[in-house]
């Protein structure tokens, strides 16, 4: 096999992850990146993900085979004209933006199409930085590609196939559609969450009810009100055009709402949601979505020191890994389960089998 140097731009949540399945699959590649934090710079050589630390973008990205923009995206376009002079023909400049119209809008102006293939993995959560990176994060996960017009089709079939050889799912989109459908199941969601949550912040009472008493559902539809400001003010500042026009379109969906409400409309109260839980309902719960499957377990514990660790010690023991551990207390599990994630479905289905034979009881929901 033979070695390549691929460059990363922004080592964070994202360039973190694909630096490390990179690292993972493909281990004798030289890897090295420039991130303005030089403390997770200094982590991801620690680690035995990057090679070399840059301090700027200079002369070490010169001869990288791809080349990944992973800052916020206004930074990821800023970058473009340095890194004119130090790629060659053969390098594929890529980015992981959540916007693309503006970044192949400098592409053209800059006379760099026939090195650039957008990208955007369909993977992510709200937390940031390298230190939350992980290598399984674009697993499974759709990868949207968006090739210029004047990349060679080679470029695109060898992208797609690195890609995939990362365990992602390439889908191929024109950059303007990429904007209008992640306006509106990303970006528009994004905008929502926080809103909903700073009107509570707003109109709770002086002792804080609201936050204190807020459920499951509140929680569920907000857990991406918690992401990075700087990334998401960046998108809407970028993909503002689209937002603005599906934010009207939604408010009028609210509108409407509001007026049924008013009129003590039954049937379009009822219709309201019929119509949501079954289109809810009928998306595939496979990890091909912008959110991945969880397969996850649930395990009532004796409430006694050690049980999280002897649990911890038997999937371990057992070479299965632990994606993620905790207790949940919810209306579902009155009284608190151990919820455990892992990363594939194999492992969730052999821990349930082994918590079993060790006399657990085990829920899958
Ligand atoms: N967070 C998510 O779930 C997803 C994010 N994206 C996109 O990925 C990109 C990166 O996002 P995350 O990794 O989540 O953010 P992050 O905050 O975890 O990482 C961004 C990294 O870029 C670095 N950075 C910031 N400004 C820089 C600059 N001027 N020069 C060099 N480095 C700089 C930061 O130090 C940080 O390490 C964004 O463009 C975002 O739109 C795409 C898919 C999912
Ligand atoms: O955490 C989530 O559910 C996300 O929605 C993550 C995410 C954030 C930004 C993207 O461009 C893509 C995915």
């Amino acid at each position: 096999m033979t070695s390549k140097k691929i460059g990363f731009i922004g080592l964070g949540l994202i360039g973190g992850s694909i630096a490390k399945a990179i690292r993972q699959y493909y281990p004798e590649y030289d890897i090295i990146a420039f991130d303005k934090n030089k403390e997770s710079l200094a982590l991801a050589v620690q680690e035995g993900t990057i090679h070399t630390a840059c301090s700027s973008i200079d002369d070490n990205f010169r001869g990288c085979t791809y080349i990944f923009l992973c800052a916020p995206v206004n930074y990821n376009a800023a970058y473009l004209s340095q890194l004119k002079s130090l790629i060659d023909s053969d390098c594929i400049l890529t980015d992981v933006g959540s916007v693309k119209t503006s970044i192949h809008k400098e592409v053209i102006r800059l006379g760099m199409e026939e090195s650039f293939i957008g990208g955007h993995p369909m993977a992510g959560s709200e937390k940031s930085g390298f230190m939350n990176s992980k290598a399984h994060l674009i697993e499974n996960a759709y990868y949207i590609l968006t090739p210029t017009a004047k990349v060679a089709k080679e470029k695109v079939s060898a992208y797609k196939e690195f890609v995939t050889s990362l365990k992602a799912l390439p889908v191929i989109l024109d950059y303007n559609e990429h904007d209008i459908i992640t306006g509106t199941i990303s970006h528009l969601p994004h905008i929502i969450a926080s809103t909903l949550v700073n009107f509570v912040h707003d109109t709770d009472t002086a002792d804080g009810l609201m936050k204190a008493l807020a459920a499951g559902g509140f929680k569920d539809i907000t857990r991406i009100a918690s992401s990075s400001p700087v990334m998401w003010q960046q998108i809407c500042l970028k993909n503002g055009e689209n937002i603005s026009h599906i934010l009207g379109h939604y408010i009028e969906a609210l509108t409407q709402a509001k007026e049924q409400i008013d009129a003590e409309n039954e049937t379009a109260l009822y219709s309201m949601f019929e119509d949501s839980r079954d289109y809810r309902n009928s998306m595939p719960n496979s990890s091909a979505g912008p959110i991945k499957k969880q397969f996850a377990l649930y395990c009532d514990i004796i409430d006694e020191a050690g049980g999280i660790a002897t649990i911890a010690t038997i999937l371990a023991s057992n070479h299965i890994s632990i994606k993620n551990i905790g207790i949940i207390h919810n209306r579902e599990f009155e009284e608190g389960v151990l919820r455990i994630e892992f990363y594939d479905e194999d492992s969730a289905a052999n821990a349930s089998k082994l918590l079993q034979k060790y006399r657990y009881v085990i829920y899958e929901v």
